[in-house]
């Protein structure tokens, strides 16, 4: 009886225990959002409603958002109602957003604010487990970050590219073999997810000498990817995902995927080194690059897969989003796509291998290009670290704000693009040209843009090259048009279309 009346104290012992520690918890994050609303209160920005949205700020509006729009497309109606400089709540962490030329100058180029880790430590190591790690686009450390970033940098060159040309114009003639039979059979083709396999093929190939054939052949490296980056929005809006039982089980498949693709980084790299050792031939690729640069083993393994996983996740699922979006986009402008194809005839033909002198002829589909990421811009935000005090536009922003900025919400505003709506690729012709510094920046700006910038625009142009000499196409008119937001922009519809071959 004794034994049983001492468990009887020690159960409401814990209950007591769990539920002071619970109060104690509540208390101390409603305290903590109390005095972050307090400290910011001095920026407009959208209201929170009720109870709920003190607590949970501004992610109501975002899950609550109607079909046809994303998170960018709010924010550029609260910058029409509230002005250049705004403030919005994501549950206990506030955002400063702007759009305003000059301080996206002064933080990305000027003062080269580090990158906030309320953002880039979700992708680093979402939910506490090593992902993109300190890899080349999540590290918050930019000493450490520049000596790597230098040491990449010339094989993304020009020079460098020019030896890439090939396996572009490889991966993307095997597209068009695939893409022909489909015509040929009257089979209508997604063409996001074709542009998916051609670029996880060069990917593959061009960084890692891995031959996988996403083209013909179906693998778990797509979804992968796919399913790694959607995961990225999930965690960044969902706070309770931890707490619900489907959470759990998304969790439990989330840290399967990152696994398994680190584990592939590390046996790809783990073989290159004993190629190395041997002395066998290995290929000059990216992995042969960081092996020949950390001889003195400045970098563990695991430094090595987070650039491995990062090159694979920023190079892969971008590029084939702009391809998807200028054909989403010219298939419905039938005069832009004429112009495209006369371009492409007059200039170059039928030519199969192309060359980076055949690119630069392409004027107007250069144009195309630029108007596509200017609508959809792929990459929706960008954060940084306010690491001293500023002001913007007579706000006074706290030394440590995270400051976010988008080249889309900056592409689709009206004071800098007449008509954002409107997909117009006169707009960056040369003597028509009227953008204004610091309001398009589709590759991010200053030291840490995009270090595969002309390395995605140059693989982007080669396949849609080849797919505007093969093909004419009609949109499937019952697919949406609009954009979605897994991590990165895409189309909605995934470019339903139906293709018929050119004939010569
Ligand atoms: C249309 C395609 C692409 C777009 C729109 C794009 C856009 C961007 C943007 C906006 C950033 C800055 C991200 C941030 O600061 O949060 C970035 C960084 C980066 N991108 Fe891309 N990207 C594209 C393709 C590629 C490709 C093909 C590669 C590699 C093969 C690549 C590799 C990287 C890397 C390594 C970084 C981090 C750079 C650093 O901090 O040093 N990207 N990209």
């Amino acid at each position: 009886m004794k034994i049983l009346s001492n468990i009887n104290i020690s159960k409401k012992n814990i209950f007591f225990l769990l539920f002071g520690s619970s109060l104690a918890f509540f208390g101390y994050k409603t305290l903590k959002i109390y005095l972050l609303r307090q400290k910011y209160r001095h920026i407009p920005g959208p209201k929170t409603k009720g109870l709920l949205g003190f607590y949970l700020g501004n992610v109501i509006e975002i899950k609550n958002l109607p079909k046809n729009k994303i998170f960018p497309d709010l924010v550029v109606e609260w910058i029409k109602e509230h002005g250049h400089v705004i403030k919005f709540q994501i549950v206990d962490k506030m955002v400063v957003f702007t759009i305003n030329p000059e301080t996206i100058r002064d933080v990305f180029i000027a003062h080269n604010f580090s990158k906030h880790p309320h953002v880039y430590s979700i992708f680093g190591f979402p939910l506490g487990i090593r992902f993109l790690g300190n890899g080349l686009v999540t590290d918050l450390d930019n000493e450490r970050w520049r000596y790597r970033r230098n040491l990449f940098n010339p094989s993304f060159h020009k020079q460098a590219l020019m030896t890439f040309l090939h396996e572009f114009n490889n991966k993307s003639d095997a597209l068009m073999t695939k893409l022909r039979s489909k015509a040929e059979k009257e089979e209508e083709v997604f063409i996001l997810d074709e542009a998916n396999n051609m670029t996880m093929d060069v990917i593959a190939s061009v960084g890692f000498s891995m031959e996988i054939d996403s083209i013909n052949y179906d693998n778990n490296l797509k979804g992968y990817v796919f399913k790694a980056l959607e995961g990225f929005n999930k965690i960044l809006f969902n706070p309770f995902l931890r707490f619900s039982i489907s959470g759990w089980s998304y969790i439990k498949n989330y840290k399967r995927i990152i696994k398994n693709l680190r584990d592939l980084g590390r046996f790809q790299i783990l073989k290159r080194i004993e190629s190395i050792k041997d002395g066998s031939y290995v290929s000059d690729d990216l992995i042969t690059l960081m092996l020949r640069n950390n001889q003195n083993e400045e970098f563990e393994i695991e430094d090595l897969i987070d650039d491995f996983v990062s090159l694979f996740i920023a190079g892969q699922e971008t590029t084939a989003n702009l391809i998807a979006q200028v054909v989403l986009e010219v298939g419905q402008k039938p005069e832009i796509l004429k112009k495209i194809k006369k371009e492409i005839e007059e200039e170059i033909g039928f030519k199969t291998d192309l060359k980076y002198e055949d690119l630069n002829k392409l004027k107007y589909l250069n144009c195309v290009v630029k108007e596509t990421l200017r609508k959809w811009s792929i990459v929706p935000f960008l954060s940084r670290k306010a690491d001293v005090a500023l002001n913007i536009l007579g706000f006074d922003i706290p030394k440590g704000s995270n400051i976010q900025v988008s080249s889309y919400v900056s592409g689709n505003c009206e004071e800098f693009f007449k008509n954002p709506k409107e997909f117009d690729p006169d707009r960056f012709l040369n003597e028509k040209n009227e953008t204004k510094n610091y309001t398009y920046f589709p590759f991010s700006l200053g030291a840490r843009n995009c270090l595969g910038q002309n390395f995605a625009q140059i693989e982007a142009k080669v396949c849609l090259t080849k797919f505007f000499q093969n093909f004419d196409f009609e949109l499937n008119s019952e697919q949406s048009f609009y954009p979605a937001q897994h991590s990165t922009i895409s189309p909605a519809g995934r470019t339903k279309c139906k293709l018929s071959i050119k004939s010569l």
